[in-house]
């Protein structure tokens, strides 16, 4: 192999026989129905079907076996499905791609009808007992897989639908699961109402519970980087670790989401869910094998450790501008930004604040995990002059990790300087496609592998981390202070941080390598 040449495995045996031997997710054939329900919204254009055509153009979905179908109310024709939808698959011009959207494309029938009455998904199962009828002439499993892309409200009365009506019937095995999207509630009480709902109808083995931040590559890299190097093991602790930031900034407004956002806010819509999806990642206890039940049950236990967030450790904000949105309320306190501090009482964490940042309309648009180390005992290179050690994991754009450290300036004197040891994937995976979150995860529930879902109790202490915040905010109790679009946020922010300890690097700029 020549050098700048990097072997990366080819994504059908990504996951070899060993593995699935070992941990135990079956590869299943049969006619496999996949139901977008919700299919004339932004979500279904936007990522459902777009990663799955992206699936099928990669070989992952067999067009003898898969068939797709889209429900949602709205009347419409198969082709004026195809033709809302196609403009976000595909560059067009592509002609490679343009050959695999046309038959991607006839893979997809529409149903319409309500989400409450048995009579729409009656004409759903019909349509979809049709396509496992032609394509099962052959012994084979059916397999269904329906994909909530709704709001949540409506998630009980589609969950009984498909129980009355559209479960799997092949008495060939096979199996029917379903996807629920976020925000899963709006606290814990209505959380757990909802589970409770689900949970009658479905086991938990037949929720997948998507949360796409666990579908983004570094996040995925996050277990290995923190148990597969040596480096990284005696270093992961309150004894060098000064402080963790986990930030998401959005150079965006909500943009036509108005409505929904307000009722939700920044918290629910990403912290409460995403970056708390990361800092488990981050903080949890080495699980005792990859099998997706130990992995959540060391994510559960690291949550259970976080203590109850002092309002001091929280500041709100809210973009000049927000309440034009005509769906709006003019005296919303909905937050579109929020810094807040989480705290975790276990042996190895204890007294590093975990910053948990996140807002819209911000000067940039980034994902990142910051991990700053404690200064060097005994200096003797003012090292402090030119900043802490630092770790940085860019989830996105440009994904990257990199490690900042002082090193000796090149030339005759002995200065000190900081530096970075970087592998930015771009230049290093040249020619190597990263995925869509949605696309792995996507191929994660047909497989029936969990271990990158959130479950119900999992989800549980989510909500009983930050209810009690979500209701003084909601009360009015806790208040949102303006910012100007395209800052960073209100200024009591960086305060904030700076009282949680974090340290920055004043004159010093990570730029991502150009190849
Ligand atoms: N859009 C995004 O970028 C993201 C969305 N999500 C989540 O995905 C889910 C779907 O989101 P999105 O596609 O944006 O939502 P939409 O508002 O576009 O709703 C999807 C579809 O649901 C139906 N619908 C909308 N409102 C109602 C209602 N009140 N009662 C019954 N049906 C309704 C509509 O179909 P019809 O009228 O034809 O039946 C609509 O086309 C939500 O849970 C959202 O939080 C998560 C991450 C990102
Ligand atoms: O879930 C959501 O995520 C998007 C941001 O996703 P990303 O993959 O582009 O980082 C956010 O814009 C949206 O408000 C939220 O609902």
């Amino acid at each position: 192999m020549g050098s700048g040449q990097w072997h990366v495995e080819k994504r059908s045996t990504f996951r070899n026989d060993s593995f699935v031997r070992e941990y135990g997710t079956v590869p299943e054939t049969g006619c496999l129905s996949i139901i977008v329900l919700g299919a004339s919204g932004d979500l279904a254009k936007k990522k459902t079907f777009p990663a799955l055509f992206n699936l099928y153009r990669q070989g992952f979905l067999n067009p003898d076996e898969v068939h797709i179908f889209g429900y949602a109310r709205t009347k419409i024709s198969d082709e004026e499905l195809r033709d809302r939808i196609r403009g976000y698959l595909v560059d067009e011009k592509n002609a490679e791609q343009a050959e695999a959207l046309s038959k991607f494309l006839q893979l997809i029938k529409y149903v319409s009808g309500p989400y409450d009455s048995e009579e729409g998904f009656q004409r759903l199962d019909n349509a979809i007992s049709e396509h496992e009828i032609s394509k099962n002439s052959t012994e084979g499993s059916s397999r269904r897989l329906f994909y909530l892309a709704l709001p949540p409200s409506v998630y009980p009365s589609v969950c009984k639908m498909i129980k009355t009506c559209c479960m799997n019937k092949s008495d060939l095995g096979g199996w029917t699961r379903i996807v629920v999207e976020k925000p899963f509630g709006k606290d814990l009480e209505s959380a757990e109402q909802l589970s409770s709902q689900i949970g009658e109808l479905f086991d938990e083995s037949q929720i997948y519970r998507i949360d796409h931040y666990l579908g983004k590559e570094l996040v995925q890299n996050m277990l290995v980087l923190r148990f597969a190097n040596r480096f990284f093991l005696p270093l992961w602790n309150r004894d060098n670790i000064e402080n963790v930031q986990i930030v998401f900034r959005e150079d965006f407004g909500t943009e036509g989401r108005g409505g929904y956002f307000d009722e939700y806010g920044i918290i629910r819509d990403i912290i409460q869910n995403h970056l708390l999806q990361v800092l488990c990642l981050v903080a949890m206890e080495k699980p005792i094998s990859l099998k997706p039940e130990h992995i959540r049950d060391e994510k559960v236990k690291v949550l259970q450790s976080v203590v109850p967030i002092s309002d001091d450790e929280v500041v709100l904000g809210q973009y000049e501008g927000y309440r034009d949105d005509s769906t709006v309320p003019n005296d919303s306190n909905t937050p579109t930004f929020a810094t807040t501090i989480l705290r975790i009482h276990n042996e190895r964490w204890e007294g590093v604040p975990f910053i948990l940042k996140a807002g819209k309309a911000l000067n940039s648009r980034k994902a990142e995990i910051r991990i700053q180390f404690k200064d060097v005992p005994g200096d003797i290179f003012k090292c402090q002059k030119q900043g802490r050690n630092e770790f940085v994991i860019r989830l996105q754009p440009s994904e990257a990790m990199y490690m900042k450290l002082t090193v000796k300036q090149p030339g005759l004197e002995m200065n000190t300087v900081q530096s970075e040891l970087d592998l930015s994937y771009g230049q290093r995976y040249q020619g190597v496609a990263i995925p869509e979150a949605y696309e792995r995860l996507i191929l994660d529930t047909i497989k029936g592998d969990q271990q990158h879902f959130v479950r119900r109790d999992e989800l549980k202490v989510a909500w009983e981390i930050f209810t009690p915040l979500l209701h003084r905010i909601d009360k009015g109790e806790v208040k949102s202070i303006p910012y100007k679009p395209g800052s960073r946020g209100p200024k009591e922010a960086d305060q904030l941080l700076e009282k949680a300890g974090y340290l920055q690097t004043h004159g010093y700029i990570w730029i991502p390598p150009t190849l």
